[in-house]
């Protein structure tokens, strides 16, 4: 059984159709990319997963949760987190405090632990700051533990911005475009800790990003939007190869004689973006 389904799922504003009957699963333990060109729908459907838009037709189910209409709260206490394209942390506050934030406001069971065992609540906390500490260890933010957020490289504020995701201890792990911005180091970074937060932790990741060569080599599948329908679906392999996708990504149908330059598709290959 897939542990994230979406079933025809489309979202308007308006006359703007921003996602059109869109299907897709992601199944447990697997990273799956949402690829397309700009404006195609990826952060719509990230929108909708993790509740911060409700479609207006269709169905997204996560295990027995129906999430077509949760609130965000509620979807992460089904054990969904996203990291976000802009970064939602505290500039001002240090790793550890941003970190301890996120948890205590998220996963509330532990603020009313808290009251409901007076007395064991300096043994919550323990845990949380255990849990917190062990996710800077994973994340390898050690050195930046107490520095404020807004003085670290951008980069760095990225992995944070992981890292608060992951101390909500997610099954799923939702990333729009982690790897924005970041140079090719903090990139090949990036990449080795998306597939430990995989392959260690077992969770489930869904990963917008722009960068094909990194979505080819760490995908187990790939969908592809384009003006908020699903062109295509499949293996990395499967879909560099679709006539369709080479299509969205230049302007060029198959048939038509390819452009020269650096976009050009060269046969069999995903063109780059
Ligand atoms: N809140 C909104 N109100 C109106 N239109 C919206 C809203 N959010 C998204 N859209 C529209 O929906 C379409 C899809 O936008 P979306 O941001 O999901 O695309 P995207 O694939 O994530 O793009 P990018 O790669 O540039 O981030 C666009 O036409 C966008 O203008």
């Amino acid at each position: 059984m897939p542990q994230l389904h979406v079933e025809n799922v489309t979202l308007q504003f308006g006359g703007v159709k921003a996602l059109r009957d869109v299907s897709l699963i992601v199944p447990e333990g697997e990273i799956v990319s949402i690829i397309g060109p700009n404006g195609a729908g990826k952060t719509s459907m990230l929108n909708c997963i993790s509740g911060f838009y409700h479609p207006t037709a269709g169905r997204i189910t996560f295990g027995d949760h129906d999430l077509s209409k949760a609130a965000p709260n509620v979807v992460t206490s089904y054990g969904i987190a996203r990291a976000f394209q802009n970064l939602e942390l505290f500039r001002g506050m240090t790793v550890v405090e941003n970190l301890l934030l996120a948890r205590h406001t998220h996963l509330r069971y532990n603020l009313l632990q808290s009251i409901l065992y007076y007395g064991k609540a300096s043994k919550v906390e323990a845990f949380n700051r255990h849990y917190v500490e062990q996710i800077i260890d994973f994340m390898e933010l050690e050195e930046y533990r107490h520095h404020h957020v807004g003085t670290l490289a951008y980069g760095v504020q990225k992995r944070v911005e992981v890292a608060r995701a992951l101390t909500l201890e997610p099954k799923l792990l939702l990333l729009d475009e982690p790897m924005a911005g970041m140079n090719v180091e903090e990139k090949e970074d990036m990449v080795r800790f998306i597939l430990d937060i995989q392959r260690e932790r077992g969770i489930t990741v869904v990963l917008i990003e722009h960068d094909l060569g990194v979505v080819m080599d760490i995908s187990d599948r790939v969908y592809v939007l384009d003006f908020g329908q699903l062109i295509a679906g499949g293996t990395p392999e499967e879909v560099s190869v679709n006539p369709k996708v080479i299509e969205a990504y230049t302007g060029v149908a198959e048939h038509e004689p390819a452009p020269h330059g650096e976009n050009a598709p060269t046969n069999g290959q995903m063109v780059t973006v």
